[in-house]
């Protein structure tokens, strides 16, 4: 690819796609520029620790970038759009991980016809472990978003998903890793109160998550028959799961899912 990939924002996401992208080794990394709001001292540490370029100055910033990464929150993207609008050229491909804010209300803020793709990969990006749904904006093209989705396969999977459908994508795949660590949370304190060591409870659980993952993908049988293949009649895991079941767990999550749809409705109706 080698395409110049400037960041506009440097937060968390930003750092994990970075680390993906100069993991997988497809740009030379001083072709990742990278740019804030004004913490000078952790764009610095990005330059340092993956060997790209952090700029201050939005003008050169801008100036070479092919791709540009919105990456800030989705109230500061409008500032942001602002600070670097008078430098976009044409044909400089907006690729915007912001939750909730539409490809419209991008090109919208930019002021051209800018072709705009939205993704919304996971913070396992920075291992390459993203899953990541992208959708286009109605100015990119079909090379684009190629493009863009060559460019998320370096930090895990993709999906390409109709627009409509990136409210839902973040409540399970964006915001979902939070979840799974909540839960890991959970198991973690519960092990240790029944007196094992943190350390031997963090990587059976890490390693039991993982299993189930590959299991998921692998084995081709969907997760309730997984699950009752687990759990022997009057056992453990049935004993575990009547507690889950008593407390509606089923309900409680679709809560979570559907709240955090709901927000990323919001974060874009608030733009
Ligand atoms: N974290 C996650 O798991 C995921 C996040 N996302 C999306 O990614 C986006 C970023 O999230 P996250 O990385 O967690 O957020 P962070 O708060 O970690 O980072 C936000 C970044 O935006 C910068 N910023 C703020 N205002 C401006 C501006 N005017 N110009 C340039 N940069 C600016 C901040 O700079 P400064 O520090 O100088 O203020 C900071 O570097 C969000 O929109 C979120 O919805 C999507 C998928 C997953
Ligand atoms: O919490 C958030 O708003 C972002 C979007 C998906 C994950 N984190």
């Amino acid at each position: 690819m080698n395409k110049k990939i400037a960041f506009i924002g440097a937060g968390s996401m930003a750092e994990a796609i970075i680390a993906g992208i100069v993991k997988a080794e497809i740009v030379d990394d001083e072709q990742i520029i990278v740019t804030n709001k004004n913490n000078k001292e952790r764009i610095d540490r990005l330059q340092k620790r993956y060997h790209i370029q952090s700029i201050v100055d939005k003008e050169k910033v801008i100036q070479h970038a092919e791709i540009i990464i919105l990456s800030t929150k989705p109230y500061d993207l409008e500032a942001a759009i602002q600070s670097i609008k008078e430098f976009v050229k044409p044909n400089q491909l907006f690729i915007s991980v912001v939750a909730g804010i539409s490809t419209d209300t991008i090109t919208d803020l930019i002021g051209v016809n800018a072709p705009v793709i939205r993704a919304m990969p996971n913070t396992s990006a920075s291992i390459g472990y993203s899953a990541t749904a992208i959708s286009a904006g109605k100015y990119a093209t079909t090379e684009q978003l190629k493009e863009a989705k060559e460019l998320f396969e370096t930090i895990g999977t993709t999906a390409i998903v109709e627009e409509d459908k990136m409210h839902i994508v973040t409540g399970i795949s964006g915001s979902g890793p939070a979840y799974i660590y909540y839960l890991v949370e959970a198991m973690e304190k519960t092990a240790v109160e029944s007196g094992l060591d943190r350390e031997t409870a963090k990587d059976l659980i890490a390693q039991t998550i993982r299993g189930a993952g590959e299991m998921l993908k692998k084995s081709g049988e969907p997760a309730d028959v997984l699950r009752k293949k687990i759990t022997s009649p009057a056992g453990t895991t049935q004993a575990g799961l009547e507690s889950l079941e008593k407390n509606d767990f089923q309900r409680i999550v679709k809560e979570c899912v559907e709240n955090a749809r709901d927000r990323s409705i919001e974060l874009g109706k608030s733009k």
